[in-house]
C-alpha cells in the first residue's frame, strides 16, 4: 500500500513538474517527443522528454530518470522541424538523441501527417541513373531517410511481389527485378505515399511519356515492365516494405536483401552529411558515374560518436580539423559508397584525384572539376571523405558493408 501511494505521489509530482514546464508555453507551438540517448559514461540508455519549439528551432529537455529539467530552452543551429519524426536521430549538444515516440496526441496528429514515410525502389534498369532519380526526389521535397543498394534473390523478389503471384507477368517480373542491383529507399514528406505514386507516374512507361511526361517512369522507364521505380500503394504497404528492406532489429535472415559490395579492386568514399542536407547527393552520384566510376555498393548510415571516432581514428592528433570532422560525420545521415572502375588496380589513386584536394579552395584552383571543388565549402565541409591510401579503401568498405551491417 505504501509503495502504491509513493508511486501515485511520484506520478502527480512528475505531472505537476511537466505542467510547470510546458503549460506556461501555452499559445506557442511546441511538439513533445520521447527520446533516448546512449550515455557512454554510465553505459545506459537515458530517456528524455524533449520539447521542440519550431519558431526559434529551440529544444528543452526533461530527464525522465532524475525527473529534472536537463536542458533549458536553447536554440540549436541546424535543427529544423523536418528533423522531428519517429525513428530519426537528432544531435543536441553532441548528444545523438533517437526519437522513439510522440509524447502527446497533438504532436502525433500534426507530425505524423506532415512526416509520412513511403517505400521507394529504383529498379535494375534505372540504377545507372540513380543520381538523376535522386535529383527528382530531392527537387520534389522528399527526404531520403534510409537507402541501400541490394541484390534481390528470386525468393526475396517473390515474397516482395507475392500479391502478383499467378499473374502472367509474375515470372518475368522476378527475372527483371533480380537482373541487377536495386536501390531501396525510405522517403519522408507530407502525404508521402500518394505524392511518390504521383511522382512515379503510370505503371506503363510508354503511357507515362504520353500522359505524364514529367514523371520518373516517363523519364527513366522503358515499358510496362521495365518502369524504373516502385512505390508503395498504401500506408500499410509502406510499413511492410520498409521493414522488408530495413528490418528494425538486426536479424540474420536469408529473406533480408543484402548489400552488393564486392570487396575487390575497390575504394571507399562517404558523401558527408552537409552535402546531403544541401541537396547535392544526386549531383555527386551523377558526377561519379559520368567520370567512369561504378557505384558497386551504397548505403545510408547515421554514425554515432563511437563509430565516427573509430572510423576517423587515424586522423586524431594528426590533422587539426579532427574535432570538426567528427562533428560533421555525426551531424546527420551520410552515404557510404564502394567505388569500382575499369581501372582495376588504379581505382583508389584515380578516384582520389577525382575527389580532389582536401581544401575546396585549393581544389577550385588546382582541380576545378574535382568533386570537392564543385560541392565542398571548407576543409571540414568538403563534401566527401575518400580513402587516403590504396590499402585503406578495402578496409573502409569492410567497415561499412560488413562490420556495420
Ligand atoms: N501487364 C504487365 N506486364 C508486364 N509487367 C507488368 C504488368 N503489370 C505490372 N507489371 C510489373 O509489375 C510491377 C508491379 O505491378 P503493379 O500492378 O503493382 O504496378 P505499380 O503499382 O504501378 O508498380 P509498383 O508496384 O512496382 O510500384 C510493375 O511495376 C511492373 O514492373
Amino acid at each position: 500500500m505504501a509503495s502504491k501511494l509513493f508511486t501515485i505521489a511520484l506520478v502527480v509530482a512528475l505531472a505537476a513538474t511537466l505542467i510547470n514546464i510546458y503549460v506556461k508555453r501555452q499559445g506557442e507551438t511546441r511538439y513533445l517527443f520521447h527520446t533516448e540517448w546512449y550515455d557512454p559514461v554510465s553505459a545506459t540508455v537515458r530517456k528524455f522528454l524533449l520539447s521542440f519549439f519550431p519558431r526559434d528551432n529551440a529544444v528543452e529537455m526533461y530527464d525522465l530518470r532524475s525527473q529534472r529539467l536537463f536542458l533549458k530552452r536553447l536554440a540549436i543551429e541546424g535543427l529544423d522541424e523536418k528533423d522531428f519524426y519517429l525513428g530519426n536521430t537528432i544531435v543536441v549538444l553532441s548528444r545523438q538523441l533517437k526519437i522513439t515516440e510522440y509524447a502527446d496526441s497533438t504532436t502525433r496528429e500534426i507530425i505524423s501527417s506532415k512526416r509520412q514515410r513511403t517505400f521507394a525502389m529504383v529498379k535494375p534498369d534505372a540504377v545507372h541513373r540513380l543520381g538523376e532519380v535522386i535529383d527528382v526526389i530531392q527537387s520534389r521535397n522528399f527526404e531520403v531517410s534510409q537507402m541501400k543498394m541490394v541484390q534481390l534473390t528470386r525468393a526475396q523478389a517473390g515474397l516482395f511481389y507475392r500479391e502478383h503471384e499467378g499473374r502472367p507477368f509474375f515470372e518475368p517480373l522476378l527475372d527483371y527485378v533480380t537482373s541487377g542491383p536495386v536501390v531501396a529507399m525510405e522517403l519522408i514528406t507530407t502525404n508521402a505515399v500518394q505524392r511518390w505514386r504521383e511522382t512515379l507516374g503510370p505503371t506503363d512507361a510508354e503511357l507515362a511519356r504520353r500522359e505524364a511526361p514529367d514523371t520518373i517512369r516517363a523519364k527513366f522507364g522503358k515499358d510496362k515492365q521495365s518502369n524504373a521505380a516502385h512505390g508503395s500503394d498504401s500506408d500499410v504497404a509502406a510499413t511492410r516494405e520498409i521493414e522488408f528492406f530495413f528490418p528494425s532489429s538486426k536479424v540474420h535472415d536469408i529473406m533480408v536483401p543484402q548489400t552488393t559490395a564486392r570487396f575487390l579492386n575497390n575504394t571507399c568514399c562517404i558523401i558527408k552529411p552537409h552535402a546531403i542536407a544541401e541537396g547535392n547527393m544526386g549531383s555527386i552520384l551523377k558526377a561519379i558515374k559520368d567520370e567512369g566510376f561504378e557505384v558497386s555498393a551504397l548505403q545510408m548510415f547515421r554514425m554515432d560518436k563511437i563509430q565516427a571516432e573509430e572510423f576517423l581514428e587515424v586522423y586524431k592528433g594528426v590533422v587539426s580539423e579532427y574535432p570538426g570532422m567528427l562533428q560533421q560525420l555525426i551531424s546527420g545521415p551520410s552515404v557510404a559508397i564502394e567505388i569500382t572502375s575499369i581501372h582495376a588496380g588504379q581505382t583508389p589513386v584515380k578516384f582520389r584525384e577525382f575527389v580532389g584536394p582536401a581544401d575546396p579552395i585549393v581544389a577550385k584552383e588546382l582541380r576545378p572539376n574535382s568533386l570537392r571543388a564543385r560541392f565542398g565549402e571548407n576543409t571540414v565541409k568538403n563534401a566527401l571523405h575518400c580513402s587516403d591510401l590504396p590499402d585503406d579503401g578495402p578496409l573502409e568498405v569492410e567497415y561499412f558493408f560488413k562490420i556495420l551491417q
